[in-house]
């Protein structure tokens, strides 16, 4: 019996940080700007360039179920509180170095007040 797994074959990595700042694809392409996906009417716009949960035979098998965390999550947090900057805090968009594979933000505070008054 060996003592580890031992594998074969030829392992694909994609690199979803390159497509993700191709400048062929994305103007300002090193700039963190989140309205780029909206349209005029502050709808999102589909665009097949961008692809966070890979695509094709490796894509990712817990899309939905993350996309519905996510938004469930958002919409809780957004029902509950209003959000607020902390006066006098320097808030950036720009986000920390790069740590492993994805990019984190600098560390912020943000005001979270309760909507219900109970
Ligand atoms: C924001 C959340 C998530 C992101 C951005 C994400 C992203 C990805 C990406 C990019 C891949 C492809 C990796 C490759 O190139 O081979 C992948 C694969 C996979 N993901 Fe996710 N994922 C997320 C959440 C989840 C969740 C919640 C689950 C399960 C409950 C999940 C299960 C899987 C599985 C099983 C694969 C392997 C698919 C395969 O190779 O056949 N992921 N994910």
């Amino acid at each position: 019996m060996p003592d580890c797994l031992q594998f074969q074959g030829t392992i694909v990595v994609s690199a979803l940080y390159a497509i993700h700042h191709d400048p062929k694809n994305f103007k300002n392409h090193e700039i963190f700007n989140p309205e780029r996906f909206l349209g005029e009417a502050g709808n999102l716009i589909n665009n097949s360039k961008i692809v966070p949960f890979q695509t094709g035979r490796r894509q990712c098998l817990g899309e939905t179920l993350a996309e519905m965390s996510a938004f469930l999550g958002l919409v809780y947090l957004l029902q509950t509180f209003n959000f607020e900057k902390v006066p006098g805090f320097h808030y950036t968009l720009e986000p920390k170095e790069r740590e492993e594979v994805v990019h984190m933000p600098e560390p912020y505070k943000i005001l979270a007040i309760p909507r219900i008054h109970f």
